[in-house]
């Protein structure tokens, strides 16, 4: 990583080198008003993502995953997460990506993908950006059982929600997970013609 008019990296220290790597770095950043502070920042990369919404305009249902999530377990909050399906890039193409990781999940095949955003999902301490696409769906497309590769512990129920269940379980709390809640509110801002 290179300094730059308004950061000096001073120091780097890997914590974490697993599945993800964690690492401490000491920085000095310029301030607005041109001093120059020493900060640490702990700053966790585990690679990009993808996520998508797909919607069926025949029964007006979003595809949806819900599984078990481990920090979500551990942030007390619900622990079976309901989310729009999505995965890690690791190196490859997100519109690829996007499409095998729907298949795998859901076992629906899309012909047609659109890219919408990428959006920081926490950028005070995770690196990872997320490329959310949007797209069609038809229950005659499904080609495969999905549920996720249970060797390596995946165990994905696939729902299927009317999109305006789906907006009102946002704001009972039942779907809780930032991607989900983003895409679902396109999907409506879309659909009102914003
Ligand atoms: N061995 C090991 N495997 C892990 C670990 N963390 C995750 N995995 C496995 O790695 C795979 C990741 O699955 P993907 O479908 O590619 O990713 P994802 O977990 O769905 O990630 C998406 O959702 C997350 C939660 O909202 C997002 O954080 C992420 O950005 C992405 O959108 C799963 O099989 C999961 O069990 C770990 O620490 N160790
Ligand atoms: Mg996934």
């Amino acid at each position: 990583m290179t300094d730059t008019e308004f950061l000096e990296i001073v120091d780097s220290t890997v914590l974490s080198d697993n599945w993800g790597t964690l690492t401490r770095h000491k920085i000095r950043y310029r301030r607005r008003d041109g001093t120059w502070q020493d900060q640490i920042r702990e700053v966790y990369d585990r690679g990009h993502g993808a996520a998508c919404l797909l919607f069926d305009p025949e029964t007006e249902c979003v595809l949806l995953t819900r599984q078990f999530r481990l920090p979500a377990f551990f942030s007390g909050k619900e622990p079976f997460v309901i989310e729009a399906p999505a995965g890690l890039l690791e190196g490859a193409q997100p519109e690829e990506r996007m499409r095998a990781e729907l298949i795998e999940e859901t076992g629906f095949q899309v012909s047609r993908l659109e890219h919408v955003f990428d959006v920081l999902m926490s950028p005070g301490s995770v690196t990872e950006y997320l490329a959310f696409f949007t797209g069609t769906y038809h229950l005659k497309d499904k080609v495969a059982e999905g549920g996720g590769e249970p060797g390596e512990g995946e165990d994905i129920e696939v729902m299927h929600v009317p999109l305006k269940e789906a907006l009102a379980m946002i704001r009972s709390g039942e779907i809780a997970d930032a991607k989900t809640i983003i895409l679902l509110q396109e999907l409506a801002l879309r659909q009102a013609g914003v």
